[in-house]
C-alpha cells in the first residue's frame, strides 16, 4: 500500500524513530490505545482505530516538522524544541544583519518557523544539557572557555550560551551597565558541530570543552569530564503545531496520554484505620483530590482508598503504620482519566 497517499484526513503525529525516547513513546501510544502496525523500515504507520498517521522521525527533526505545521503533533525532548527555536532565530537574525530581510520579516519568519506549542510534559527522558570540561584540566569556569573550541550537537543553544557569556564579559570589561542581550554573528568561541559521541571530543583534541546531555553522569565520568554549568534541563514533551488539522483529536490524544502518565506516576493505597485517626491519616496521604472513605463493619474503623505518588509511597506507608493503620495495600493503576 502506498501510505503517503492515505494521509489525507489524518492527524499526523511524529514519534522518535530511535534513541532514548523511542521505547517510552511507544509505551505511551500503547497505553493510550493508539493501535498501529509498522511495516519493516517504513517511517509511516496508519493508526487502525483513529484517523491518525504516525510518522517516525529523529527526535531532533520533530520540532522542525511540528514548528512549521507539516505535522500536527509530536513527541520529542524540550532540549530539541529549544535547539530548533534557537536555530530559527539565529538564521533569520543573520539574514537581517546581512540586509536580506527587514526586522518585520525577521519577526514574521521566526513566528512561522518556531510554532511548536507544549501540550504536556511526559515525565520521562529527563536530562540536563551541561557545559563539561576535562576533570584534570585548568578550566574551572565557563568563562575560561571563551575563545576556545566547543564540541556539541546543540550548536544553536551553545552559540546562544557563549554569545551571552561573551557579552557579559565584554560588558564587565567596559565597566558599563549590562545592556539588553544582543547577539551578533561574531562569536569568538568556536562551536564545532558533532553528531554523536561528543564526550570523546576533548580527549581526542578536537575540543577544549563540550556541551552535551547528562542523565546519570556515567558517560561524562567515563570520559574524564566534569560539569561546570547547565545550559538547560529537559524532559520529553508532547508538542502541537499552532494550527493542528483536528483540534478535538489533539485534545483526545492529550487526555489519553495524560491518563497514562498519571497511572504511571501514582499507585492506589488502601488501608484500614480507626476513625479517630482519619484526620492524621489524611494529612499523611491527602490524595490527588481527597481520599475515599468507607465504613467498615467493625465499629469505629474506616477503610480508606487514596492515590499516592509512586516515589513517595514507602515513607507514607511508614507514617500510616505509625498512626495505627492496618492492612495497607498498594495497587498499580492501569489507566486514569480526570
Ligand atoms: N542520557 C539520556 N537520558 C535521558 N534522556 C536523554 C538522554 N540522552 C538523550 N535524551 C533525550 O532524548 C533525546 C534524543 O536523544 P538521542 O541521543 O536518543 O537521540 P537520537 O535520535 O538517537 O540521536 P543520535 O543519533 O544523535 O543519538 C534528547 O534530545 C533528550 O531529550
Ligand atoms: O549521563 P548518562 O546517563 O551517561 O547519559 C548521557 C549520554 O546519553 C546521550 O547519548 P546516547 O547514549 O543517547 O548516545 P549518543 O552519544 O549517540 O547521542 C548523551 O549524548 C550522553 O552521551
Amino acid at each position: 500500500m502506498d501510505l503517503v497517499n492515505h494521509l489525507e484526513g489524518r492527524l499526523l503525529f511524529a514519534v522518535p524513530k530511535k534513541g532514548r525516547l523511542n521505547q517510552a513513546a511507544l509505551n505511551l501510544l500503547e497505553g493510550a490505545d493508539i493501535q498501529f502496525r509498522r511495516e519493516n523500515r517504513l517511517d509511516i504507520a496508519l493508526v487502525k482505530n483513529l484517523p491518525i498517521a504516525l510518522i517516525f522521525l529523529p527526535a531532533a527533526d520533530i520540532p522542525t516538522f511540528v514548528g512549521e505545521g507539516q505535522v500536527d503533533l509530536g513527541i520529542t525532548g524540550w532540549d530539541q524544541v529549544q535547539e530548533h527555536d534557537a536555530g530559527v532565530r539565529a538564521l533569520f537574525r543573520a539574514r537581517r544583519f546581512s540586509g536580506e530581510i527587514t526586522p518585520e520579516e525577521e519577526s514574521e519568519r521566526i513566528f512561522k518557523g518556531s510554532g511548536c506549542e507544549t501540550v504536556l510534559d511526559l515525565g520521562f527522558g529527563g536530562c540536563k544539557l551541561q557545559v563539561q570540561v576535562p576533570e584534570k584540566g585548568s578550566y574551572t569556569s565557563p568563562k575560561d572557555l571563551i575563545g576556545k573550541n566547543i564540541g556539541t550537537s546543540f550548536v544553536h543553544l551553545a552559540q546562544k550560551y557563549f554569545a551571552n557569556l561573551e557579552l557579559e564579559e565584554d560588558t564587565a570589561k567596559e565597566g558599563t551597565d549590562v545592556p539588553p542581550v544582543k547577539f551578533t554573528s561574531k562569536l569568538r568561541t568556536k562551536i564545532i558541530e558533532l553528531s554523536g559521541s561528543v564526550e570523546a571530543a576533548c580527549a581526542l583534541g578536537v575540543a577544549d570543552g563540550i556541551v552535551d546531555l547528562v542523565e546519570s553522569g556515567e558517560t561524562m565520568k567515563a570520559a574524564g569530564l566534569k560539569p561546570i554549568d547547565t545550559v538547560t534541563e529537559s524532559t520529553a514533551i508532547l508538542i502541537k503545531s499552532r494550527k493542528p488539522s483536528n483540534l478535538d483529536l489533539v485534545d483526545l490524544i492529550a487526555a489519553r496520554i495524560r491518563g497514562v502518565i498519571t497511572a504511571q506516576q501514582y499507585v492506589l493505597c488502601q488501608y484500614n484505620v480507626e476513625r479517630s485517626e482519619l484526620l492524621a491519616a489524611t494529612k499523611i496521604a491527602p490524595g490527588k483530590r481527597a481520599p475515599t472513605v468507607t465504613s467498615l463493619e467493625e465499629d469505629g474503623w474506616v477503610a480508606v482508598s487514596v492515590m499516592v505518588e509512586k516515589k513517595k509511597i514507602a515513607p507514607i506507608m511508614d507514617e500510616l503504620s505509625k498512626i495505627g493503620a492496618t492492612d495497607i495495600l498498594v495497587l498499580d493503576i492501569a489507566n486514569t482519566r480526570s
